[in-house]
């Protein structure tokens, strides 16, 4: 009998864990299989001896995709009270305390395992992202709580407790010469993924545009350079249909390692050219685990291929990361600091090194070059994340722009402690494309739900959080029957920032408030300055994502009150013709 890990997971996080944790069994002699919700037959569920179910919440607290159909068969009524009384169940719920639907799906699917009786190993484990170590501050706890729990219920025979952290665990890929080098090039049809061909990026913010603002409380990290970027994509005509999407709908981009990242790894790895470039299959040896998507690597591939378009190498490194490169050290030196690194009692140790910094992968394999050097490449597949998705809302209007997409992306770029200055991987990608290059991505949809054009609309979008309501202004603007709209807008100053400045000032249905913040003395935030007019009005909103959260920033505390964006109040304002008093 083996040991079950279930996940559901939308960008990969989530399958991460599972794999992390499936290695961990491996070390504790357990036999294990790792597969995604929806691969799994929820009838086999009260057969097995032990499951554990990690899932992320995605959306506006919404179970991610490839566990929806197992989370419907959940809910079937016909499923008896005492269906999983013989199985043993713990639960890790990946989310985002940002959100106001804090790792709903984990929530809901704890509540549910334990309506059908299992039993439950330990607590409901809620990892969030914002956590200082990001999801290990919850994940290190509940996994111990697990193993010692599995142990002491002696539901697996012949299982440790107690690791060797050295232990070498045989890698999951194997790398398989191949002959037809032509044949690198990627399969666009039928995949989940298509090109998308880039057609301009121009810059939005002024050249001199500077801004020194702290990124994240626990750190001295702040971005020194504003650029932002409207990235306008071509659609090929056969992709029409694939491309098609709505006001409010996102693009997921796939992007690549940048030159300088992949520079430094290749460095420390120490491969040659000819190891890079020499055509091979990706395969693994078990039946659970994906090799990577062929039209992502190309089928063959080359290491080379990999190394820029699969594996992250800009991602900070996780606790899991130095389990798996410690057990591979050689160096004595190294491996006792690579230990200390990944366990538990390191934390701090691990915090200072590489999130507070925000050292990336790359950087790690350079400040440990013996290890390093001794990295075989199907090693470096069980040693590294894959690259993920990032989301962008559109800004483009299907109805104005046509076949086109169009994003507004800020390029992430700031100093931490190390010389190098930091670059966000997706910003960066997307603000370094040419005319011409192409880029794997796909439609979904957006959390938003607009109403019809005959409602009208408060909208509020500072700096790049414009780009969805300038999708769906502009696709109002060209309906006869759309209502006015107001759209607060807030940007650092007239001349440097305020994006889309000439169109709105065209727009005839949407009237556009701006909150300059740094044009006059004193500073005015737009959400400050939102708050205060709402403060003598009786407008009420629902907040339901992230913008409470923001909107505390202002300093102003609203509490629980609630707005409602439908109100007699905005019927009013936004139907008159006199926008003096808004
Ligand atoms: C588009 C999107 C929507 C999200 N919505 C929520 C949410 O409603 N509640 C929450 O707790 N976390 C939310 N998150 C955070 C994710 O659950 C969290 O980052 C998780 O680690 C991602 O795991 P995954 O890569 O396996 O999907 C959201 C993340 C994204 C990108």
């Amino acid at each position: 009998m083996s040991l079950l890990i279930l996940y559901g997971s939308e960008t990969g996080t989530a399958q991460d864990v599972g794999e992390s944790l499936r290695r961990e069994a491996l070390m504790r002699n357990l036999t294990v299989r790792l597969i995604s919700m929806d691969e799994y037959d929820l009838h086999s569920l009260p057969n097995e001896k032990a499951a554990l179910l990690v899932c992320s919440t995605t959306g506006q607290g919404e179970m991610p995709p490839n566990m929806r159909s197992f989370w419907r068969s959940m809910l079937r009524k016909s499923i008896p009270n005492d269906f999983l009384t013989n199985t043993h169940a713990a639960v890790l719920g990946l989310g985002d305390s940002s959100y106001q639907k804090f790792n709903f799906a984990g929530k809901r699917l704890f509540r549910r395992l334990e309506q059908l009786g299992a039993r439950m190993l330990t607590q409901l484990g809620l990892a969030d992202d914002q956590h200082e170590i990001g999801i290990d501050g919850a994940l290190i706890p509940w996994k111990e709580a697990v193993w010692m729990r599995l142990y002491e219920e002696k539901i697996f025979e012949n299982m440790k407790l107690e690791v060797d952290p050295t232990t070498v665990i045989p890698s999951k890929f194997i790398l398989e010469p191949a002959s037809i080098s032509e044949n690198l090039n990627f399969h666009e049809e039928d995949q989940e993924y298509r090109l998308l061909t880039a057609e301009e990026n121009r810059r939005v913010t002024a050249d001199d545009h500077f801004q020194v603002r702290k990124l994240f409380i626990f750190t001295s990290i702040s971005i020194y350079f504003q650029d932002t970027r409207l990235v306008r994509f071509s659609v090929d005509d056969k992709d029409s249909h694939f491309f098609s999407y709505n006001p409010g709908d996102v693009l997921m981009v796939w992007p690549y390692n940048n030159d300088e990242s992949m520079q430094i790894a290749i460095d420390a790895l120490q491969y040659s050219d000819d190891l890079l470039d020499r055509p091979v299959h990706i395969r693994t040896n078990d039946r659970y685990l994906n090799p990577p998507p062929k039209w992502l690597v190309g089928d063959p591939t080359t290491l080379r291929s990999c190394l820029r378009r699969l594996l992250d190498l800009q991602t900070i490194p996780r606790r899991t990361f130095f389990e798996v490169f410690a057990s591979l050290a050689v160096d004595e030196f190294e491996k006792r600091r690579l230990l200390e690194l990944a366990s538990p009692q390191g934390l701090d140790d691990l915090l200072a090194y590489a999130n507070r910094v925000r050292r990336t992968t790359a950087e790690t394999f350079r400040d440990f070059p013996v290890t390093s050097k001794s990295i075989s490449p199907e090693r470096l597949f069980d040693l590294l994340k894959t690259i993920r998705p990032r989301a962008f809302s559109i800004a483009s209007s299907p109805v104005v722009q046509g076949n086109s997409i169009e994003l507004l992306v800020a390029k992430v770029q700031y100093k931490s402690r190390l010389s190098d200055p930091r670059r966000g991987l997706c910003s960066t990608f997307l603000s370094r494309l040419k005319p011409g290059d192409k880029v794997f991505s796909k439609i979904r949809p957006g959390t938003f739900k607009f109403p019809p054009v005959e409602v009208p609309l408060i909208c509020i979008g500072p700096g790049t959080g414009v780009a969805p309501f300038r999708s769906l202004l502009i696709s109002r603007e060209r309906n006869a029957s759309s209502c006015q709209s107001i759209l607060y807008f807030g940007c650092r100053n007239s001349k440097s920032d305020d994006y889309f400045r000439e169109e709105w000032e065209k727009c005839r249905r949407t009237k556009v408030v701006k909150a300059y913040s740094r044009d006059q003395e004193e500073k005015v935030f737009l959400t400050q300055w939102f708050f205060y007019c709402l403060q003598f009005s009786d407008l009420r909103a629902t907040s339901n994502d992230r913008t409470t959260k923001c909107w505390g920033n202002t300093g102003m505390d609203f509490g629980e009150e609630c707005f409602d964006f439908h109100s007699g109040f905005l019927r009013r304002h936004a139907q008159s013709s006199d926008w003096s008093d808004t």
